[in-house]
């Protein structure tokens, strides 16, 4: 090979997600050594000309430990008044890390809100695109303090997911306190089997329990969610060690460490991923079979003659699922109708729906501009769809 064609791997947008369970000891102990492993792993990624972002939970963790804590508190509010004691640490632990190996970072804090509206959206998209180009390393946490319960991500799996997707990362790493996905929480059954590579969410048949560590927040059904939302969008996952963060470094080399996630085809614009995950839905409609196979085979836009029902209350414009009639979801996509008007409509055809409403509506219900296909339909599934019997 010439000296001219290099081998180095061309940069990539790298987002590492790492959870309480790894950040602390028994729940309160900042795990130093950890977080110094961590930060010697992500500049030296930056140093290689990656671009990369830390999503980092225990702002609840790190507070519980300034205040000598030592049960993560339940009420939203305690929830809320100990993050904002314990953000400010974890960000000067960071920032003292950082600054020893002469890596710049930023604290960016995210709500529901700042991703589900476009305009938010996208200047957040353009912060980041700032961030990288001054060579920072942005550390995303949700805003916890002002957060309110319908606009909580909830998780930092599923934050990390739509943090990814909205850069349009080629990889998402989530640290945490096991090294891999299993065939049931190992902490609970130790025969569980490892699961070393996922190549469609829809195929696993696993047992995810309903909670993790006592510290954690959504165990391994939000990283799985967090895999939906990245892999629909294109982007690999690992889930991985957080007590070896250098294993970030053998997986890009290609190394089969903890549990990895095919990507699947991705929306080919910035703006159907936000449509597919930045969104949260408000309604759900309905198609029959004829309305099924006009968009997820033929690539039109949704009639309101396919519609046979409707769920939920929402405006025009509002983001929707649709689904077929066994409440499988299929796509993902922003309504022309509200919800009162749409229940009018359904199942009659566009050249009616003046008459019907009295008034001159759009032709379509969802057009196919607006619409995005769930690439992997079995895997969303795993999801119940609020709102179903
Ligand atoms: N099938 C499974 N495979 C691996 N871990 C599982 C599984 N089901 C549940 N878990 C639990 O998920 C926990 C990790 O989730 P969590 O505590 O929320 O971590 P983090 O703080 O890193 O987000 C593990 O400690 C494990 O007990
Ligand atoms: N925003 C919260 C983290 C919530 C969360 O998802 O925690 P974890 O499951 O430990 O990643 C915090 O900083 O404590």
């Amino acid at each position: 090979m010439s000296a001219s064609s290099s081998t180095a791997p061309p940069s990539q947008t790298i987002v590492v997600k790492i959870g309480t369970s790894s950040l602390t000891r028994d729940g309160n102990q900042t795990a130093l050594s950890v977080l110094a492993r961590l930060v010697e792993t992500l500049s030296s990624l930056q140093n290689q000309g990656h671009q990369v972002i830390l999503v980092s939970s225990g702002a609840v963790g790190v507070g519980c430990a300034r205040l000598g804590l030592t049960e993560r508190p339940k009420a939203i509010e305690q929830k809320q008044a100990v993050a904002a004691v314990g953000q400010g640490r974890l960000m000067r632990i960071y920032d003292d890390l950082f600054t020893v190996l002469e890596q710049p970072i930023a604290q960016v804090l995210l709500t529901r809100n700042d991703l589900m509206q476009r305009s938010r959206y996208v200047n957040s998209y353009r912060t980041f695109q700032q961030l990288f180009k001054l060579n920072v390393i942005p550390i995303v946490n949700e805003n916890d303090t002002v957060a309110v319960d319908e606009l909580k991500f909830g998780d930092n799996d599923t934050l990390s997911a739509l943090v990814a997707s909205l850069v349009g990362a080629d990889w998402l790493f989530l640290l945490t306190d096991v090294d891999r996905l299993y065939s049931a929480d190992p902490r609970a059954n130790p025969e569980a089997e490892p699961i070393t590579w996922v190549q469609h969410l829809g195929d696993l048949d696993i047992d995810v329990g309903d909670r993790g560590s006592a510290w954690g927040t959504g165990g391994m059904i939000t990283k799985l969610e967090a895999a939906r939302i990245a892999t629909s969008s294109g982007i690999r996952m690992a889930i991985t060690n957080g007590q070896s963060p250098e294993n970030i470094l053998k997986i890009l080399a290609g190394e089969p460490l903890g549990t990895q996630f095919a990507p699947q085809p991705k929306p080919n614009n910035a703006r159907k991923r936000w449509i597919a995950n930045g969104l949260a839905p408000n309604g759900w409609l309905y198609l029959d079979p004829g309305a099924v196979r006009a968009i997820s085979q033929d690539g039109k836009s949704l009639l309101s003659a396919g519609i046979t029902d409707i769920k939920g209350q929402f405006q025009a414009q509002d983001a929707v699922v649709l689904c077929d009639r066994n409440g499988q979801e299929l796509a993902r996509g922003l309504v022309n109708y509200n919800h009162y008007e749409l229940q009018q409509i359904l199942g009659r055809r566009s050249s009616e729906i003046s008459m019907i409403l009295g008034y001159d509506g759009a032709d379509t219900v969802v057009h196919r501009d607006n619409l995005v296909l769930n690439p992997d339909v079995a895997g969303l599934a795993m999801k119940p769809l609020v709102g179903e019997e």
